[in-house]
């Protein structure tokens, strides 16, 4: 049996073509990502592999961009991450690194080997078509769009570029709508674009609505029982604890807090209080998974025609059933895929019937680290990943992969190693957020993923030739068992890395027998 990552490509009439990556039983895949994107239509299909889409001697032969990242390079070939260590082994493999022209892309479609799909948030930093060019050059396979920032005509500029990139120059990246959702958050600091909280500093958070600008040290609050539901004394966690506040003193609407971890302040970030060591949720949990302004949000991307909606705080599989229902009778083709995002403890609770009922799911670790002990995070995540695998699912492992990079031009070996991790675990995709929205070096930290991710996959093909194979006997009488045990013996021998580093093919040794 194998499964299936569908890329498919249609045009504005939606003619279907496809890009199918073939997975084996052998890798307990998860399931199908359509990445359906409005396109010219045109029709491929690339067959990795029937045995393994990670065993080179079965891919296709077929092979794209360098170091698969699926982009278009410029007429000279461009050699990107040459000068990065993480880069440097991934060039050499014959399986990775292909160059095409735009023309021969144009030609062709768009094909790549890599089989961890990178996700880019966009933002202030990547929204220009350059921009976003650059990044598709870089790997690019989905552009998300999180409705938390930004207005709708501000998304749809977006999503009207992405589109044009993909019409113009052969691409096929896919957009991903990410709903607000309705958990407790920040407004949007009177369209500062971040503020500096000091040790010691009383910041006045608020359900009162304020015309920009904001007085000093003034934090508006989305939730209005938010004055009544603190106390004094609970601890104020600002996305998933980057910046700690102490309640003091609640006067009316406005709730008095004293910094105690400082930290920058981004606009409409998350806010989570926790009284005597537990999290406070009690009227979080009564919230609706989906606002009314996400269903407004989500009618704009029906009408956009976006290819994946991931859902916010999803609590259980009901919302997403209700979601994929109004998505059918509403969107043209009923193509939407739902994602839900694991992030909160309700979605713990209730994990596997949501990933059944999804079609995929996203380790959502920012807000998930606010909600459960930040230890825990890991473990969760091995276990999402697993669980999407076993119930045929594709898997996002997000937030925070590389989140010193929205500073600094090289990450910390330790984010290195965690982008390593998601891939070893199978992870299918990878996704940026602050690094790409709003990062000094968006595309390094694309790069930087891609890299990893062909540098973990080669090591899968490699430690793959060194398997074991185990044969089942199916032979029924004396004479069939010899041939079969010649047929084993041949297919070990050929399976051994020794014949292919001499170039001996296994399947020309079973041609000769
Ligand atoms: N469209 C946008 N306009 C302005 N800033 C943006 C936009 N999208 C993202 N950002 C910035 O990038 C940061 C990281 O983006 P991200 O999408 O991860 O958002 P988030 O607020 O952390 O919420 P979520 O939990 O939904 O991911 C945001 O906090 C925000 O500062
Ligand atoms: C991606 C996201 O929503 C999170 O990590 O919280
Ligand atoms: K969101
Ligand atoms: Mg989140």
């Amino acid at each position: 049996m194998s499964h299936a990552i569908n890329f498919f490509v249609s045009s504005p009439s939606r003619s279907p073509a496809s890009l199918t990556i073939s997975r084996p039983s052998a890798f307990v895949s998860t399931g199908s990502l359509r990445v359906p994107v409005k396109k010219s239509s045109r029709s491929f299909v690339v067959k990795a592999s029937a045995a393994s889409d990670l065993d080179e001697s079965q891919s296709s032969p077929v092979l794209v961009s360098e170091n698969g990242s699926g982009g278009v390079l410029s007429s000279v070939t461009k050699e990107y991450g040459r000068n990065n260590a993480v880069a440097s082994s991934a060039d050499s493999s014959s399986i990775e690194v292909d160059t095409v022209t735009e023309a021969e892309l144009k030609e062709n479609g768009f094909r790549s080997t890599r089989r961890t799909k990178l996700i880019c948030t966009i933002g202030p930093a990547t929204c220009g078509f350059e921009q976003l060019e650059a990044l598709a050059v870089e790997g690019m396979n989905v552009a998300r769009i999180n409705m938390c920032h930004g207005t709708r005509d501000w998304h749809r500029m977006v999503i009207e570029r992405v589109r044009r990139l993909n019409e113009e120059k052969g691409f096929a990246v896919a957009i991903m709508m990410d709903t607000e959702g309705s958990e407790i958050h920040m407004g949007d600091l009177g369209g500062a674009s971040s503020a500096k909280a000091e040790d010691g500093e009383i910041w006045n958070f608020t359900v009162r609505a304020f015309d920009p600008p904001l007085p000093e040290r003034t934090i508006t609050v989305n939730y209005d029982g938010f004055a009544e539901d603190v106390k004094v004394g609970d601890d104020l966690l600002v996305d998933g604890g980057m910046v700690r506040f102490e309640v003091i003193e609640k006067i009316g609407p406005d709730v008095k807090c004293l910094c105690t971890d400082p930290g920058l302040l981004l606009p409409r970030a998350n806010l989570t209080f926790w009284r005597d060591g537990k999290l406070v949720r009690e009227r979080n949990a009564m919230l609706p998974t989906i606002s009314s302004k996400d269903w407004l949000d989500i009618d704009f991307g029906i009408a956009e025609g976006v290819d994946f909606i991931a859902v916010s705080f999803v609590k259980s599989a009901e919302v997403i059933k209700h979601l994929k229902s109004y998505i059918k009778a509403r969107a043209r083709d009923g193509d939407i895929a739902v994602i839900a995002k694991i992030e909160s403890i309700d979605s713990l609770r209730n994990l596997e019937e949501i990933i059944q009922a999804s079609d995929g799911a996203m380790v959502a670790r920012g807000d998930l680290g606010a909600q459960i002990p930040l230890e825990q995070v890991p473990s969760e995540q091995q276990k999402i990943v697993q669980l999407c695998r076993q119930l045929n699912r594709p898997v996002i492992v997000a937030s925070q992969l590389l989140e010193s990079m929205i500073e600094y031009p090289i990450p910390t070996r330790a984010e290195v190693a965690d982008v390593s991790e998601a891939v070893r675990q199978r992870g299918d995709a990878l996704m940026l957020s602050g690094e790409s929205a709003m990062g000094q070096f968006p595309e390094k930290a694309l790069t930087v993923l891609r890299t990893v991710s062909l540098r973990i996959e080669r090591r899968w093909r490699e430690q793959k030739r060194r398997e074991v194979i185990e044969l089942p006997s199916i032979a029924s009488s004396f004479s069939d068992s010899i041939s079969e045990e010649i047929c084993n013996s041949a297919a070990k021998m050929g399976n051994a890395e020794k014949c292919i580093t001499n170039g001996t093919h296994p399947c020309s040794m079973l041609t000769f027998l």
